[in-house]
């Protein structure tokens, strides 16, 4: 760490979620491998007191989801963790079991956390070693990551730097400029001196240890350490002689403390899950014709759309994306092919990690329906999406009419991206089966 820097730190840029899908590990492999075992202790028994709510904050809900669930997923879609420890609080074990069976989580224990954050680490460090008993064939963790579960915003890039350097080092931790100047205070509540802020950093998650090094940290650390301290890298260094590398990390590391930071967290998340989707087409040269200028202008809304035939062979992987579908039908019996993709999602058995929002366009020839006089039929759409809102799928219709004149087709394209693009990004139940006019 440059201590000697003159220059004062700059505030990052606020950065962006983790762009991984569920399922899509973001190790590639051939690109990068860890060839040691690597576990993990998520602190969280805490009560969360300075959000101000009933609810401790690692369980408060977003997008209908326990905060710790986007933490749990952060971790467990990294290949090369082996296991997961969860430290809750006694009266919570049941509700954290609960949910790692909803979210389908792997690799996740639950231990019983302790009466200081130091208490609940302990607790899972303590776990992983009685893990690594019953496994010694398997060979000891060789590094414990750290980290608070309140902080979802991880990525396996910085994971895999923290991994290394704790295996090289014994002990490394994130790191990040401090944003306001720490000051010193007199007895009486005046400044007594201010610290030069270039000199120091904020001490962040995760952070990563040998599993000797942290084990040792807390079987010689004292009673004053475990009640009132906060820094495990501490502990490695006064109790083991381990000095932690400390590696700048990316602005996302934050941690979840105030009720305004559960907001934060929710806008982050929902900027992720309506960044991307994928037009489903059928084939027909209509829906085709539909789907490029969809994806032209929802360009121009941030949001990236695919465009697909449909859901078979390698197309297959989206359904295990969190991914907003856009089913394109060209008649008004595209309902059949719209039933074929909720039985292609309900085949997937996914998770219900996050609402899953499937738009129906049903593109009509007003001249065919004058001649057929065959319409959408509403109660259709409305009945077939309220048996899929029970799997957590929320399914909209938009009804539009092909026009030959370029102006008004154009004009109408524009309104179905901005009603897409609505749906998407509110997720409204309260729309959920209306057939809206475009
Ligand atoms: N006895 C405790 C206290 C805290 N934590 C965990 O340590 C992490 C960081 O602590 P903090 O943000 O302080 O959480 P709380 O202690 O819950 O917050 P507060 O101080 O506002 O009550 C959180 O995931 C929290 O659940 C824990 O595992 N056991
Ligand atoms: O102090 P709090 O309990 O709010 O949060 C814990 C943080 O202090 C801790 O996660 C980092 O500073 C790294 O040790």
């Amino acid at each position: 760490m440059d201590g000697e820097s003159r220059q004062p730190d700059r505030p990052a840029h606020p950065g962006i979620f983790p762009t991984g899908k569920r399922g899509e590990s973001l190790h590639r492999p051939g690109q990068r491998s860890v060839d040691f075992p690597v576990s993990v202790v998520l602190p969280a028994g805490g009560t969360g007191e300075r959000t101000g709510l009933q609810t401790p904050k690692q369980f408060c809900p977003v997008f209908g989801r326990p905060l710790i669930s986007y933490t749990v997923q952060a971790f467990e879609r990294v290949s090369w963790i082996k296991s997961i420890v969860v430290a809750v609080a006694k009266e919570n074990m049941d509700l954290m079991k609960e949910i790692i069976q909803r979210f389908q989580h792997r690799k996740v224990r639950v231990v019983q956390g302790g009466s200081t954050r130091h208490r609940s680490i302990c607790n899972g460090v303590l776990a992983l070693g009685e893990q690594e008993e019953q496994e010694a064939a398997e060979g000891e963790p060789k590094v414990v990551i750290i980290h608070d579960a309140v902080r979802p915003f991880v990525e396996e890039d910085f994971l895999f730097k923290i991994a290394m350097a704790a295996k090289e080092q014994g002990a490394a931790g994130a790191i990040r400029p401090l944003v306001s100047t720490v000051i010193a205070t007199t007895s009486e509540g005046f400044l007594d001196h201010s610290l030069e802020r270039a000199r120091y950093r904020a001490s962040e998650m995760p952070q990563g240890f040998t599993y000797d090094v942290i084990r040792q940290a807390y079987q010689r650390c004292t009673e004053s350490d475990f009640d009132f301290g906060t820094e495990c890298l501490h502990l490695a260094l006064q109790y083991c002689g381990t000095n932690a590398k400390l590696i700048e990390g990316p602005p996302t590391l934050w941690k979840v403390t105030y009720k305004r930071d559960l907001a934060a967290a929710e806008s982050i998340i929902k900027e992720s899950l309506c960044s991307s989707g994928c037009v489903i087409t059928g084939g027909s040269a209509q829906a085709v014709t539909l789907a490029d200028a969809l994806q032209k202008s929802a360009g121009a809304l941030d949001m990236e759309l695919d465009v697909i035939p449909d859901l078979l062979g390698d197309h297959s992987r989206y359904l295990l994306k969190e991914c907003n579908f856009i089913q394109v039908s060209v008649n008004p019996s595209g309902l059949l092919e719209l039933e074929s993709m909720l039985a292609d999602v309900e085949a997937t058995n996914r998770a219900p990690l996050h609402p899953l929002v499937i738009i129906w366009v049903c593109l009509s020839d007003p001249e065919e329906l004058s001649v057929s006089g065959k319409t959408p039929e509403f109660a259709a759409i409305a009945d077939a999406a309220a048996a899929a809102k029970l799997r957590n799928i929320l399914l909209y219709g938009i009804q539009l009419y092909q026009s030959k004149d370029a102006e008004r087709w154009e004009r109408s394209v524009m309104r179905v991206t901005e009603i897409t693009s609505a749906l998407i990004r509110e997720r409204s139940p309260a729309l959920v089966g209306q057939l809206l006019q475009a």
